[in-house]
């Protein structure tokens, strides 16, 4: 069952149009990831997909009564914002105390209900974000960089983490994540994107693509260093020349 239908979707910043044409889909249950240099327009892809950002052209189409969770790139409190956990997690939904441990308990930390946020590590602040996110149990669950900041250990237990919420919930993930190795693994499919799609399919399949490796390099495993993606392309066309791969 198709969850998300982005059809034709183009983001227009001013002058600067920012994603041209973009066609995908999330099917229910599986896991996909968005790969793409910086600036490729990746959050400006899942912004548009939750309806903050409106399409200058095309659109984005949910199954109706769509349950989305959303896990933002950044989100700064204040240190000195005395705020718990618990409280946190209740600002924006009516939920019970019971629903917050439930999702803390999803999110692999159970006991943090009391903790002040300022005083969390990085890798359970993210976890927080992530049980804010469950707690009204989505349909899909869509991650911006959710691990930016954490080392290579903590953003592997969160990616393990996430895999344990789609076995538990069955819910559906899209991810945004530059950590090529992990995203390898961890995905069933990977679009990558450089303000359009580039090239799309499973991991091995992608990973081989010429496209691919213009803008991932071909190296292996977690090593892939990004360099320059030299655009001898059409958009339209979206022909990337084998030369640039090399
Ligand atoms: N609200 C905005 N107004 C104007 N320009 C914007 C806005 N949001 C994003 N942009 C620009 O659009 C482009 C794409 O940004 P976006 O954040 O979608 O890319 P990204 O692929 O998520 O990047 P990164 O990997 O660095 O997070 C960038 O050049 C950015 O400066």
């Amino acid at each position: 069952m198709t969850l998300i239908t982005v059809e034709n979707l183009s983001v227009r910043y001013g002058a600067n149009t920012i994603l041209h044409n973009v066609e995908m889909t999330v099917e229910a249950g599986e896991i996909v990831t968005i790969v793409g240099p910086n600036g490729s327009g990746k959050t400006s892809l899942l912004r548009a997909i939750i309806g903050a950002t409106k399409p200058s052209a095309g659109r984005v189409m949910l199954k109706p009564g769509l349950k989305i969770g959303y896990v933002p790139q950044k989100l700064h409190i204040d240190p000195t914002l005395p705020i718990s956990v618990e409280r946190f997690m209740r600002l924006t939904d009516p939920v019970s105390r019971e629903q917050c441990v439930d999702a803390l308990e999803a999110a692999g930390v159970p006991d943090l209900l009391k903790r002040q946020m300022s005083q969390l590590s990085g890798g359970q602040f993210q976890r927080v974000l992530l049980a804010r996110a469950l707690i009204n149990r989505p349909d899909v669950l869509l991650l911006d960089e959710a691990t930016q900041g954490l080392d290579q250990p903590g953003s592997a237990a969160f990616y393990h983490q996430i895999e344990e919420v789609r076995r538990e919930t069955g819910c559906a993930i899209l991810m945004i994540s530059h950590e090529l190795h992990v995203v390898m693994s961890a995905s069933d499919r990977v679009i990558c994107l450089n303000g359009h799609v580039c090239c799309e399919g499973s991991p091995a399949v992608v990973a081989s693509a010429p496209e691919y490796r213009a803008l991932f390099g071909t190296g292996t495993g977690g090593a892939l260093a990004l360099y320059r993606h030299d655009h001898d392309h059409d958009h339209d066309q979206c022909e990337h020349s084998q030369e640039a791969a090399e």
